[in-house]
């Protein structure tokens, strides 16, 4: 990701405080009843199924044409497994409002969570419109999957209040949200970010640093980049790649991460042990990092080892199946309550 040229707002004037100066009328994380979710694809979708079925009202806008027919059947599809986990009291897809206008969507809503095409340019603009927007003191956050906040807030007028709000596929079930700040962020907009989150049943991490890809798409990113360059060489198919996570080390990453996961391959001598047993193999070609060239032969060699991993699935019977995977995961390793309710 190249970063652009910056036109960032002048920190000390007065409209880069904004959000700082309306905390005081700004509603706490604990008490949000309403929520914007601006864009409504795989991950805008995602969200607003999450926070229907934590209880909120929720308002939505997307420019798509047939963008509310398809949140609706987004929504449909994954209210089964959200019911299976425990819905909040008073929960349901009734208690979404899909707007004509961005506007509409925003002007009484009390967090805006942006999940539009993941562009640069698209961001920045989107995001000094909805500032435009909101009602001040409402926090706005993007899930972004990459860019730091700093290159996405430089035409807003506040941006004290913009944050970014990292989710993962899907955001109704997959806990983690990545928070943290651009330049120009209060940090007081980070703190409230992190709290809603939380209330809103999310695992949270807040970073102080900004870096690209956040924490844990560096880490993906890493082996994604790895495995596409094994199936370029021919070293690896694609369905070998997927065996290789879902029988090897995925089913430990479910339990705990690569950190801990590591420690114990040293037995009783635990991280120490591995590092000075296996430290050597870091200098070993086991990884080459730099990212292949994604040209038609890759291309089409991924695509065509999904639909033969696929094996006559549809997109909608892997999307179940992954459901109820992450659902099962979750129970048996005693991060959901007996009714479903995540610890
Ligand atoms: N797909 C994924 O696995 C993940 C994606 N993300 C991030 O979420 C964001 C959305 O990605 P997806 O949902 O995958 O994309 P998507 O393509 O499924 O959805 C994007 C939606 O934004 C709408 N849109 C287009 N222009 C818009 C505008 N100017 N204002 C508002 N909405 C607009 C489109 O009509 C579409 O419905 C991106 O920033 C992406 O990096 C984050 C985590 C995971
Ligand atoms: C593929 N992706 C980079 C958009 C993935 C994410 O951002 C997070 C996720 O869900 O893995």
């Amino acid at each position: 990701m190249t970063s652009p040229e910056k036109t960032s707002p002048d920190p000390t004037s007065p409209k880069a405080t904004t959000w700082k100066a309306t905390l005081t009328e700004t509603t706490p994380p604990e008490n949000v009843r309403r929520v914007a979710c601006v864009g409504a694809g795989v991950i805008g979708g995602g969200w607003v199924a999450h926070f229907l079925a934590r209880g909120y009202d929720v308002t939505a806008w997307d420019p798509a044409p047939d963008a509310a027919q398809k949140l609706r059947r987004l929504v449909d599809t994954a209210w089964p497994a959200l019911t299976s986990l425990g819905l909040a009291e008073g929960a349901s897809p009734d208690r979404l409002n899909v707007t004509e206008t961005l506007e509409q969507a925003v002007a009484d809503a009390e967090f805006v969570q942006e999940s539009a095409p993941e562009k640069l340019d698209l961001k920045r603009d989107l995001l000094t419109r909805l500032d435009a927007a909101t009602p001040p003191g409402v926090v706005i956050a993007s899930s972004t999957s990459g860019y730091p906040m700093t290159d996405m807030q430089t035409t807003a007028a506040d941006p004290s209040r913009l944050v970014v709000g990292h989710p993962f596929n899907p955001p109704y079930l997959i806990p983690l949200v990545e928070v943290v700040g651009g330049e120009h962020t209060d940090p007081t907009a980070v703190a409230w970010a992190a709290r809603f989150y939380e209330a809103a049943g999310k695992s949270v991490i807040t970073m102080n640093n900004e870096v690209p890809g956040f924490i844990a798409n560096r880490l993906q990113e890493a082996l994604w980049r790895e495995a596409l360059h094994m199936v370029a060489n021919g070293e690896a198919t694609v369905r070998d790649i997927d065996l290789s996570i879902t029988e090897g080390p995925g089913l430990r990453w479910a339990v705990m991460g690569p950190m801990l996961t590591f420690a114990l391959a040293g037995g009783e001598g635990g991280m120490a042990h591995m590092l000075d047993h296996f430290g050597p193999s870091l200098k070993s070609p086991w990884t080459r990092l730099e990212a292949p060239e994604l040209d038609r032969e890759l291309y089409d060699a991924v695509v065509a080892g999904c639909d033969e991993a696929a094996d006559g699935r549809s997109i909608a019977d892997l999307v179940a199946e992954r459901d109820k995977g992450v659902i099962d995961v979750l129970r048996a390793t005693g991060r959901l309550g007996r009714e479903g309710e995540a610890r």
